[in-house]
């Protein structure tokens, strides 16, 4: 009897019910004499027993070699497998290991400090990058010279490579690779490892604090700006130069308010801890385009030495979860939190009129009841519910020293539970450029910020103007320059903006003293009218004169007179009602 009619006995005899021992009188041990084979009897054969089974089992050669195999693999399997387990051990005893994913600052960190040392800059196979432009002490000497005007390039492992080097007498090795395991991410995650030669994790933790300091110092005069482009994590998009904050004008004192409030409340953790108040500020920029909300947002980053973290309400796959997540588990403990256009979220579209600050100023009286929608029932354009707004602006609470700045053309549209107090407890409106304002833009458009009144080399322009324009600069409105008349853009094509004459035919700003300056200042300021153009519009308006500042207080007259008469032309109804959210 071969294994087969055994098996096959065994089923069934398992299927009907019937005992084996009871059918099986004889087991023949080895190979059954092929006449029993041949009899078809399986009766005669069946073991009484399990142990009797498996020791019939086991005296067949065929089964007997089966289990030499599979013992053998099994030692086999297990023997990698302790050999591998005791590698690990002894790597882990001898090296020290570490991970950091592309998208942390500490890879930032790595990434920076591996571009300043020499194996990555001789190494035969690098990637070549331009992602720390604007950082200093980029390693550009194999590019030539290390001129501020070139776009500097750093030197930085490859994926898929391992590079082995040394840092303080240890040997480490860095590799970056790809990965597509992640939990919460669809695409590949890129990640640097590094290993060093050590029993201690006390070497790596100083290269990675002298990593940071590194990068820290070459980007002293940057500010890091982030944002979540997958509504699931943040990324680094710029590293700006920090604007100061004597660069954006507002009316007397409201800089010094919004900058000192912040400040303030930096210093405050204390204050605010010992009375059981959250520890969070929040501010509201609101009013026309233009108006240099953003501007001043930038320049208090620059202040307070903060990264902008910009969140866009109408991302594509922002839901009420990952926006909390996104605010109460991915941001840094003390940072800026920026929500632009935080109306646009709120309504079904982007309502205002961009191309017209000005028109949309006369036409909208911010107030709260005014241009308000549907209220608390009103839904998201994006997948974000008011209540999930709400609690994600209540988590930036929960964490220590974050700063919240939202921005909106449309205070109107807001639903005042945003805008109560311990949530955005600030609202500061921008309006139209102010005669002080315009006159403060001119001054500090034609002189230096670090040394006034200093004559740049573009002054030959200026004074061949200057000359030119004495007689007609005594404010006799008869003498006023239309645009099509003047010096230089008499050899423009008529159909060529005047806004962009000086950008295309001039390097720089012309340099004034700061006596000049302030004389034409007052001047320019006389001629715009308060109220009437956004500061972004007058910005534009200096562009088109950036080495011709007498020339632009003699054409300001006519530009605000057409500028005006333009302003009468468009039909306000360009800004369209939105229809609430059903
Ligand atoms: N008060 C200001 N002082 C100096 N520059 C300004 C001021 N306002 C606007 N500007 C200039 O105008 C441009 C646009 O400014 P900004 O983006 O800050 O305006 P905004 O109010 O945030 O506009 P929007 O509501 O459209 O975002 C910038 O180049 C900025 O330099």
């Amino acid at each position: 009897m071969d294994a087969a009619q055994v098996l096959q006995a065994v089923l069934s005899a398992v299927q009907s019910g019937t005992p084996i021992a009871n059918t099986t009188p004889a087991i023949p041990l080895g190979n059954a004499p092929s006449s029993s084979r041949s009899t078809g009897h399986t009766g005669d054969v069946l073991p009484s027993s399990l142990p009797e089974m498996i020791f019939m089992l086991l005296s067949m050669a065929a089964i007997r070699d089966w289990v030499k195999l599979f013992l053998i693999g099994a030692v086999l399997e297990g023997s990698r497998r302790i050999l591998a387990k005791s590698w690990e051990k002894l790597t882990d005893y001898v090296w020290v290991t570490a991970t950091f994913e592309s998208n942390d600052d500490a890879a930032e960190w790595l990434m920076y400090w591996m571009s300043q040392k020499k194996v990555f800059q001789s190494a035969r196979n690098i990637e070549v990058s331009t992602h720390f432009f604007g950082l200093e002490n980029l390693g550009t000497d194999d590019l030539g010279e290390n001129d501020d005007d070139d776009m500097a390039v750093a030197f930085m492992p490859s994926l898929k490579r391992t590079y082995s080097t040394w840092y303080k007498g240890r040997y480490m090795t860095v590799t970056r690779e790809r990965s597509n395991e992640s939990p919460y991410k669809f695409q590949a995650v890129e990640y640097i490892e590094i290993r060093m030669l050590s029993r201690s994790p006390r070497l790596l933790r100083e290269l990675l604090v002298e990593a940071r300091k590194a990068y820290r110092a070459a980007s002293d005069h940057l500010i890091s700006v982030y944002v979540a482009p997958s509504a699931t994590d943040w990324k680094l998009v710029a590293m700006q130069d920090k604007r100061p904050t004597s660069s954006v004008i507002l009316d007397p004192g409201v800089l010094e308010l919004i900058i000192n409030d912040a400040k303030d409340f930096m210093g405050s953790k204390k204050w605010y801890a010992d009375r059981g108040i959250p520890f969070r500020r929040g501010y509201l920029l609101y009013g026309v385009p233009g108006a240099g909300k953003t501007s001043l947002i930038h320049s208090i980053a620059g202040e307070l030495e903060l990264s902008i973290y910009i969140l866009s309400l109408t991302a594509t796959g922002l839901d009420d979860n990952t926006l909390r997540s996104l605010i109460s588990a991915r941001l840094p403990k003390t940072c800026i939190v920026l929500i632009e256009d935080i109306d646009a979220a709120f309504t079904r579209g982007v309502k205002r009129d961009i191309a017209d600050p000005e028109a949309q100023a006369r036409e909208h009286q911010p107030g709260l009841e005014g241009g308000k929608k549907d209220g608390k029932d009103a839904a998201f354009a994006s997948g974000v519910t008011l209540s999930g707004l709400l609690n994600a602006l209540d988590g930036i609470a929960s964490q220590e020293g974050r700063l919240l700045f939202a921005t909106t053309n449309d205070y109107g549209a807001l639903d005042p539970a945003l805008l109560r107090p311990g949530r955005l407890d600030l609202h500061i409106e921008f309006h139209l450029a102010s005669k002080y304002q315009a006159t403060e833009l001119f001054k500090r458009f034609y002189t230096s910020s670090s040394e006034e009144g200093v004559a740049g080399e573009d002054s030959v322009d200026e004074k061949t103007e200057t000359a030119a324009d004495h007689d007609s600069s005594s404010g006799c409105p008869g003498s006023v320059k239309s645009e099509a008349t003047s010096a230089t853009s008499a050899s423009i094509p008529e159909n060529v903006s005047s806004a962009y004459i000086d950008l295309a035919t001039m390097k720089q700003t012309t340099q004034l003293s700061h006596e000049e300056a302030t004389a034409l200042a007052e001047r320019f300021g006389e001629v715009i009218p308060a109220r009437m153009f956004s500061m972004a519009t007058l910005q534009g308006y200096l562009m088109a004169y950036k080495t011709r500042p007498y020339v632009a207080i003699e054409d300001a007259p006519a530009w605000v007179e057409k500028k005006l008469r333009e302003k009468k032309d468009v039909p306000v109804a360009r800004v369209h009602e939105v229809a609430p959210a059903s």
